[in-house]
């Protein structure tokens, strides 16, 4: 397992990809909806970047960037044989956003992937992730990357794509 200095030395990581269906365990009916990046983006992380939680920016297409909090790895919980790469955006949205690009910044580590007794307790421990995320983006160092280029030039590729 990589140490931490390891994880941070790739933050902020940017990326992008189009919004895949993943298993549909139904984590929107749970309240939470994440949206699944294919096999190829999840196969271009840096190979020594740890699996876990993490929190950053998102934007889908050329819209608002959002706070957002994403997991990577195997979801011990559901014992997933196919490591993926899921996000989870701390906004409502009008409809799903499937096909759409999905601009994503990740700019800090919470945790690592855990195994839990119940689905409740999955549940419970992803709300604390996005409130402590939510705390940690309000932070100035953070917030700068919601200015970064990275998601003006996602704005003018798909108004120049129209
Ligand atoms: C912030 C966050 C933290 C998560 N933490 C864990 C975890 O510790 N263990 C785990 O097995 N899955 C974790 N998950 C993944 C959920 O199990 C996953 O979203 C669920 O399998 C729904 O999958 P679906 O999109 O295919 O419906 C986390 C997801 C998010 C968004
Ligand atoms: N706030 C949000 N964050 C992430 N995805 C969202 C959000 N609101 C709606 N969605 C939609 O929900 C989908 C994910 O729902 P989910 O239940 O995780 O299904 P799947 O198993 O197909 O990933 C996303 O692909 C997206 O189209
Ligand atoms: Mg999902």
């Amino acid at each position: 397992m990589p140490r931490a200095d390891c994880i941070m030395r790739h933050l902020p990581y940017f990326c992008r990809g189009q919004v895949v269906h993943g298993f549909g365990r139904g984590s929107k009916q749970l309240g939470i909806p994440t949206a699944n990046f294919p096999e190829q983006v999840v196969d271009n992380l840096p190979a020594d970047i740890s699996t876990g939680i993490y929190y950053g920016w998102a934007s889908v297409g050329s819209g608002d960037v959002h706070k957002m909090v994403v997991s990577i790895g195997w979801n011990p919980y559901y014992k997933n044989t196919k490591k993926s790469m899921e996000t989870h955006i701390m906004h409502t949205f009008k409809e799903d956003f499937y096909g759409e690009i999905l601009n994503v910044a990740i700019v800090g580590y919470l945790r690592p992937e855990k195994n839990f007794d119940s689905l409740v307790s999955l549940i419970s421990a992803i709300h604390g992730d996005i409130e402590e995320a939510k705390k940690q983006l309000d932070l100035p160092e953070h917030l700068k990357i919601k200015e970064d280029n990275f998601f003006q030039v996602s704005k003018s590729k798909t108004m120049n794509g129209h």
